[in-house]
């Protein structure tokens, strides 16, 4: 079996308005999960019981091989977290908050840290509450990053940032996936950001896990198909179409498990295919969010 950082195993966690069902979720070691999801889809939910902030109703979380939330100071050493919850101290300076991380974490690389406040343009002197909030997101992230934890687990690093500030914390992510020791799960709604660095995609929606897959092969699967058909009458659902949207006699469907074999059935029925494209993966999370809301919808009525 692989050693995996993360595993969820049908996790259940119930709000009054919400319901986060059935979460089963594994990310090997050494791996960067981007975790995709529109606004309220559970993924700050997820990550705080990840964290042991929270504690499930039912099922299992284990972080590092450590049952959570029970054995959360045994891999706290480990283990580094941000999102924009957690607070810096106002009245204190960049320099303070670095000699106490640097004082609770023996992990703490200077070198990187110094590499990091260049990078990201921050003033060790300056109070925190005097930094626009995209110099706060960096300063969390300098203070997460210089600890070189196992495994970081970031809920919306990059949002809130501009697209040049954007981009400076993409790479130093990117470069923490060269590092094969290390592992990090972020969160995020921005899917270009999730397409470029992360080698594992997992997609929630409405509290539970709509797909989870390694990245290549998964936007390999996915292809959006135009048709021209003989007449207008409708086309017909066969296997691995998820959507299909027709006008007269042209129609564009969506595969997800795309197999050249599709195309073949289609000439035979005498439609013509005027083109086979590839999906980014914001289409690709648009067509599972519609589809899996579909059948959610079709299983309530039944
Ligand atoms: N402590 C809580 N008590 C009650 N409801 C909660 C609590 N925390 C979250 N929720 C609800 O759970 C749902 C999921 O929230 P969550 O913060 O996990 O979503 P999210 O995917 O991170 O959203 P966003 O992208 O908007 O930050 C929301 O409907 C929210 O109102």
């Amino acid at each position: 079996m692989q050693d995996l950082a993360i595993q969820l195993q049908n996790v259940n966690k119930h709000f009054s308005y919400f319901d986060l069902e059935n979460v089963d979720l594994t990310l090997p070691k050494g791996q960067i999960m981007g975790f995709v999801g529109a606004n309220g889809a559970g993924k700050s939910t997820t990550i705080r019981l990840i964290m042991g902030l929270m504690q499930a109703d039912s099922g299992d979380v284990t972080v590092l091989g450590q049952s959570m939330p029970k054995m959360q100071t045994q891999v706290k050493q480990d283990l580094g977290y941000s999102s924009e919850e957690m607070k810096l101290y106002g009245a204190q300076n960049l320099a303070w908050h670095i000699n106490f991380i640097k004082s609770v974490y023996p992990s703490w690389d200077d070198s990187y840290a110094k590499e990091l406040l260049h990078r990201f343009d921050l003033n060790l002197e300056q109070k925190v509450k005097q930094f626009s909030k995209g110099q706060h997101i960096k300063a969390q992230l300098l203070l997460v990053l210089a600890r070189k934890p196992k495994l970081l687990v970031l809920d919306e690093p990059t949002t809130g940032l501009d697209p040049v500030a954007r981009q400076e914390v993409n790479n130093e992510l990117a470069l923490i996936l060269r590092d094969e020791e290390r592992t990090v799960l972020f969160s995020s709604h921005n899917t270009a950001d999730v397409e470029k660095i992360s080698d594992q995609i997992t997609f929630i929606d409405r509290g539970r896990i709509i797909d989870s897959h390694d990245k290549e092969t998964y936007l390999d699967s996915w292809r959006r198909i135009q048709l021209e058909l003989p007449s207008e009458l409708p086309l017909q659902p066969t296997g691995n179409v998820i959507q299909i949207e027709q006008e007269g006699r042209i129609a564009s469907v969506i595969s997800n498990k795309f197999d050249p074999l599709i195309l073949e059935a289609y000439q035979q029925q005498n439609i013509k295919i005027n083109a086979v494209e590839n999906m980014n993966l914001e289409e690709i999370f648009l067509a599972n969010v519609n589809r899996s809301r579909i059948v959610r919808t079709k299983g309530a009525q039944q």
